[in-house]
């Protein structure tokens, strides 16, 4: 077996090999501008741009005139949200989100707030779903977009998109879903799904970085203001050369996911359910986030009375992301678990896992072994951990202030 392992499949995928391969001939001696419409080069660009945008719309059971490609996730959310915001302000100025939303959400939102627009920025259950009385009392007559992710990059949590939507739609309000996390685990139907507006990446699904897509619903029409201007590709909502190699990557990617999904989610479940039997045997170890309405490749765990920063150095053979500061650009701990009502010490002492195509018995049966000893080991150091096995409820002890 091989170290480093890698468990960190939510931050992103290898591209696989079959991808790759379709990928190359577009590097190499298919380089055509699939814009240039006189000649050959291009007309081949461009075949193996809509084959692609075929394949992706295939996966969502959209048609391929309603994608839109975009540099990722990042870009297809900005995209939907400032361009539906622009585009419909003469409705209404008010967006409602979630709290446990990607940054390329929150953000965007954040930047509407800047621009005048109002924002209600709703939390989720100690679950991690979202309440639906909660929503309908959210909504007002000025609401003119809803953005809810469909799963949540760190805990893996699926919201109930076909109910939101139907709500956002009885009341004519726009509905944008944040996909990145879920293409190639959950199912998605976008001729059922009220949805109008989903953001897709490619890397998060064995494709290449610096590729997605959004789809923009044609029945009834969305209509949006371009953020990037230029030459009017895309029907003018994006402008911009179109990177064929990505493109075919991503619609290749695409493709194995929609024909392997279903035994490739069996596969993946099986080692999370393995890591999680194999972690939990410990005491004090806390899920986070709901397991029943869950991708099936996530595992979230806190680890209580071990700091999140020691045992992220301690397990350093093996790749997984960390609720806590120091292995991510801000100080605070994950505000993902925080809004799931989590206090901060098990914030910081969380650890996402997420397993994937290449992920053998054998890597996650090291993992549960290194834990398993490392863990033991910090705690022997923790002198809250012996308070704890002395019986000492915590809660009542007097710290001394610094
Ligand atoms: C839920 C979610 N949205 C958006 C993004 C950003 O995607 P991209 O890297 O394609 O810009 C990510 C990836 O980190 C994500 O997990």
């Amino acid at each position: 077996m091989k170290l480093p392992i890698y468990m960190d499949y939510s931050a992103t995928t290898p591209v696989d090999p079959r991808v790759a391969e379709k990928m190359i001939p577009y590097l190499t001696e298919k380089f055509g501008n699939p814009a240039s419409r006189s000649h050959a080069f291009g007309w081949e660009a461009d075949e193996a741009v809509e084959q692609a945008r075929a394949q992706v719309a295939a996966l969502v059971n959209a048609d391929p005139k309603e994608i839109v490609w975009t540099s990722g996730a990042t870009e297809s959310n900005n995209l939907a949200i400032k361009g539906a915001a622009h585009f419909y302000q003469g409705k209404g100025k008010h967006v409602v989100t979630m709290r446990i939303e990607h940054k390329a959400v929150l953000d965007t939102v954040r930047e509407l707030e800047r621009e005048g627009f109002e924002a209600t920025y709703l939390d989720p259950e100690p679950s991690g779903l979202l309440d639906l009385e909660k929503f309908k009392a959210s909504l007002r007559p000025d609401t003119i977009l809803v953005s809810v992710m469909l799963v949540n990059n760190e805990i893996g949590v699926i919201q109930d998109i076909a109910a939101i939507g139907e709500i956002c739609r009885e009341k004519g309000i726009l509905f944008h879903v944040d996909a990145a996390q879920a293409t190639g685990k959950v199912e998605i139907d976008l001729q059922k799904l009220k949805v109008d507006l989903m953001s897709f990446s490619a890397h998060k699904t064995y494709g290449p970085k610096g590729i997605g897509a959004l789809y923009v619903r044609r029945k009834p029409r969305v209509r949006l203001e371009a953020q990037m201007h230029g030459g009017g590709h895309e029907r003018g909502m994006r402008s911009g050369t179109l990177p064929t190699h990505q493109i075919v990557g991503m619609g290749e990617a695409f493709r194995i996911a929609r024909e392997e999904m279903t035994q490739e989610n069996e596969r993946v479940r099986m080692l999370r359910d393995r890591l999680l039997n194999g972690l939990k045997s410990m005491e004090e170890v806390h899920i986070n986030g709901d397991m029943e309405h869950r991708v099936p490749h996530n595992l979230n765990l806190s680890f209580n009375f071990v700091e999140g920063e020691s045992l992220i150095m301690a397990i350093k053979d093996v790749a997984v992301s960390s609720g806590s500061a120091c292995t991510s650009a801000s100080l605070e701990p994950s505000y993902v678990l925080r809004a799931l009502g989590r206090s901060d010490e098990l914030a910081h002492s969380s650890i996402r896992f997420s397993v994937g195509r290449f992920t053998t018995v054998e890597e996650v049966d090291y993992v549960i072994a290194l834990l398993n000893d490392k863990i033991g080991k910090l705690r022997e150091l923790s002198p809250l951990w012996d308070m704890y096995k002395e019986g000492i409820d915590l809660n009542t002890v007097q710290w001394a202030a610094h």
